[in-house]
């Protein structure tokens, strides 16, 4: 049989990254990653404000880059071979679009306003808007937060364009729709970007969007008029179906295909979030609790629908038949920030040696720093004294989502130094994580293994320790340095009828694990006492 090759296309928070791999044997043959260059300069963000934006420019930029590159890695007969590409992206990452599906920020009266832009995931502009959504839904008829954790998210669709649309009245005016970041750049390969044509992801929409078979898909219009007058009449505009990344979404477009040098045979797959098709890569199975340990965390268990049945599980973002695999309850949760608490403190040292001491000592430093931290507070000791943090700079993503919450660091004494609270920080991120597992298990979720995947697991041998010894569980490292575009390119190669289901992807192309980290029992007892203060720290914080 002939080779046949798939592309993988994995949009993380600060770059995307494209891998060329053999549909049969798993085979990496070409890889190139791109980082977002206007994303890269800070345009259109705030940090203060917790508004990030991302112009869609840097996207396309990015996915020409990206494929031209890898397939430039490839031997030169596997463009010939490629018989299918998938997409992943950050989300909940929408955009307002006109009637033919463009973001408006790529029309020139839009091109510098970032109401036109992608809306990040941890852009947090709209927490009023998502608490306006919770106190409505908690009173409707039908509670339309039931299937994502009965707690609607400031990082999610609705409450993103509410806001969007009530600060800009040229919004208001111009965009006809919004689609996510997965849906617009898989309809862009297919040349046809129609908001009311385009195949939705069942997982954007499904943790995000409020879509769920028992109601007809999206929320009613009563409900969202009820919500604001401004969303009446827009679920028309929106969608009503949505289909699993298993289906494919149309072929390459001839433009597309002229540009990377692709046929116009290749098929593109319906697209999903990249912790969904990084679970894929990291060959999930079910009950195994697949983290993608980044700039955020993503957590993904798969459970067959018939075992979790109607039991609703609180706190979470969501559980969706098919979010990951066809035929089986995805069930999401996460922190919004993990490795970016990390960047956080690297930019806080950085930042006044930047203006001091000039950039190239600035960007000296900010290569060293968290490989030298983390070397240095994996010296100390751990007592039940040590200093505590909580890990929620970027507010709270689950347990029970709030994204009003800050960070604090608690018992600093004069000889607290910058490994002391990086190490702190670090069991902050594992606590977060620990109170994720234990929602899971109180909630009658088993967790039969652990695996990780994402830059901080790939780097840090010490976080991926702790957290180990956090959880009191064993975690096994995926192989695959892009677990996400490996994920990808396994959906790709379903979609493209070269597998038959998920599964045998996964046997195929899976590249297995690398690294396993086991609980050291010492660390384990006083991580027991230690996670009851960051406990209780929280309630405090929580409280005022
Ligand atoms: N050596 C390291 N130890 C711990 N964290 C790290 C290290 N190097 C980078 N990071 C963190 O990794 C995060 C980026 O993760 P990555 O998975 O590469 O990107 P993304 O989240 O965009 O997919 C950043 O937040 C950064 O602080
Ligand atoms: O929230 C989701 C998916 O639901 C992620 O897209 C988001 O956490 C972004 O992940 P990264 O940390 O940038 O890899």
């Amino acid at each position: 049989m002939n080779n046949q090759y798939v592309i993988g296309v994995d949009f993380g928070s600060d770059s995307v990254r494209a891998l060329v791999v053999n549909a049969q044997t798993g085979e990496a043959v070409g890889t190139h990653v791109h980082e977002y260059t206007r994303w890269k300069k800070g345009l259109y963000c705030d940090p203060a404000t917790s508004q990030f934006r991302q112009h869609p420019l840097d996207y396309l930029e990015g996915l020409t880059a990206t494929i031209t590159g890898a397939l430039a890695q490839a031997p030169a007969e596997v463009r010939q071979q490629v018989v299918g590409i998938s997409i992943d992206t950050t989300g909940s990452t929408p955009c307002a679009v006109d009637e033919t599906g463009l973001p408006l920020a790529l029309r020139p009266d839009f091109a510098e306003n970032p109401s036109g832009m992608f809306i990040l995931w941890k852009d947090h502009t709209a927490n009023a808007e998502a608490e306006e959504i919770n106190n409505l839904a908690h009173h409707w008829d039908t509670d339309y937060t039931k299937y994502v954790g009965g707690i609607y998210s400031s990082e999610w669709f609705w409450a993103k364009m509410l806001r969007t649309l009530r600060v800009d009245e040229t919004i208001r005016e111009h965009a006809f729709s919004w689609i996510e970041h997965c849906d617009w750049i898989s309809a862009v390969l297919t040349g046809n970007a129609n908001p009311l044509t385009l195949k939705r992801s069942r997982c954007a929409a499904g943790h995000k969007a409020l879509w769920h078979s028992e109601f007809d898909g999206l929320p009613s219009d009563e409900f969202l008029t009820k919500l604001d007058p401004l969303l009446s009449g827009l679920r028309d505009r929106l969608f009503t179906d949505t289909y699993t990344s298993d289906q494919s979404m149309g072929h390459l477009s001839p433009e597309w295909a002229e540009k990377l040098g692709l046929s116009t045979n290749v098929v593109i797959g319906v697209g999903a979030f990249d912790a969904h098709m990084g679970a894929i890569g990291a060959e999930i199975e079910p009950y195994a609790f697949v983290r993608i340990i980044g700039t955020s965390t993503c957590d993904i268990l798969m459970a067959p629908n018939e075992e979790i049945g109607h039991r609703l599980i609180r706190g979470i973002c969501g559980q969706v038949d098919g979010s990951v695999a066809p035929g089986m309850l995805g069930l999401e949760a996460g922190q919004s920030a993990f490795g970016d608490v990390y960047a956080w403190f690297a930019r806080l040292i950085t930042g006044p040696v930047r203006e001091l001491l000039g950039q190239d000592a600035a960007d000296t430093l900010s290569q060293q720093l968290i490989p030298h931290l983390s070397t240095q507070a994996a010296k100390l000791p751990v007592t039940e004294n040590d200093v505590i943090a909580l890990d929620w700079i970027n507010g709270r993503r689950t347990p029970d989502a709030n994204h009003t919450l800050k960070a604090a660091i608690a018992g600093l004494n004069l000889g607290t130094d910058a490994p002391k609270v990086f190490k702190a920080l670090v069991e902050a991120t594992a606590f977060g994580s620990r109170s994720i597992v234990d929602r899971f298990l109180e909630e009658g979720v088993p967790i039969k293994k652990v695996i990780a995947i994402g830059g901080v697991a790939k780097k840090s041998p010490f976080v991926m320790q702790t957290l180990a010894d956090v959880l009191n569980k064993p975690i096994q490292v995926a192989s695959a340095d892009q677990a996400c575009a490996l994920g990808a390119a396994m959906c790709a190669a379903v979609a493209a009828g070269v597998h038959p289901t998920m599964e045998a992807a996964q046997r195929a192309m899976g590249s297995g694990f690398d690294a396993e980290y086991t609980p050291q029992s010492d660390k384990v007892v006083v991580y027991e006492a230690l996670y009851k203060k960051y406990l209780k720290l929280g309630a405090f914080v929580e409280g005022h």
